[in-house]
């Protein structure tokens, strides 16, 4: 199906990106100071920029691993089916656990994907969503740190894809379709 002409405009700087991560990292190392078998847990794909600037402000000994949850294929809506395509290399009961989203939209993702990783037994399990919009929540889902709360926008970038394309842009923007009167 041939995709409709958009463009992108900025929302949330890389800049500005950077500067709340620093801040969010002093956070989690107060929440983990006192262990020494924190795994962080990146959702693929759209986490893999996050994660990788997240724990490279985290003061603390890590270790890191990803799984892999798909809801929306190449489309602008949820399936709200949520589907684990791979799991964690680690076995994370009786330990602590960070989950890395880039966004929490529906909340259907997050929702599924702790349920799954709870059922685990991890020692604790705290989540961390670059971007948050709450206005859009079907089920109820609130992660432990948010970096932004944005307005009902489809954003892309920094790890977001818009039909797999976009993920490589340094900082978040908004779809913006340009034959929309
Ligand atoms: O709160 P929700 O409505 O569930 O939406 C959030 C999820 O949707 C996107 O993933 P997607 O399924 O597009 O897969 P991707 O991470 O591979 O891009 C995004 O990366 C989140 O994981
Ligand atoms: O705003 C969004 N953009 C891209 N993918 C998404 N998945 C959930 N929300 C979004
Ligand atoms: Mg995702």
């Amino acid at each position: 199906m041939p995709q409709r002409p958009y463009v992108i405009d900025q929302l949330i700087s890389a800049k500005a990106i950077a500067a709340r991560i620093e801040d969010l990292a002093r956070e989690i190392g107060d929440e983990f100071r006192d262990t020494d078998k924190l795994v962080v847990v990146g959702l693929l794909r759209g986490s893999f920029v996050f994660i990788a600037d997240l724990v490279r402000e985290l003061d603390l000994p890590v270790e890191v691993d990803f799984l892999e949850a798909s809801s929306y294929g190449d489309a602008m809506e949820s399936s709200r089916e949520v589907r684990i395509l791979k799991d964690l290399r680690a076995a994370i009961e009786g330990r602590d656990v960070l989950v890395v989203e880039d966004i929490v939209d529906t909340g259907h993702t997050l929702n599924h994907v702790t349920k799954f990783l709870l059922s685990r037994k991890p020692a604790k399990l705290r989540t961390i969503a670059l971007l948050d919009k709450p206005s859009r929540r079907e089920v109820d889902f609130k992660a432990h740190w948010i970096g932004f709360s944005i307005p009902d926008e489809f954003v892309v970038g920094y790890g977001i894809d818009f039909a797999q394309r976009n993920r490589n842009l340094p900082f978040i923007g908004k779809v913006r379709f340009t034959d929309e009167a």
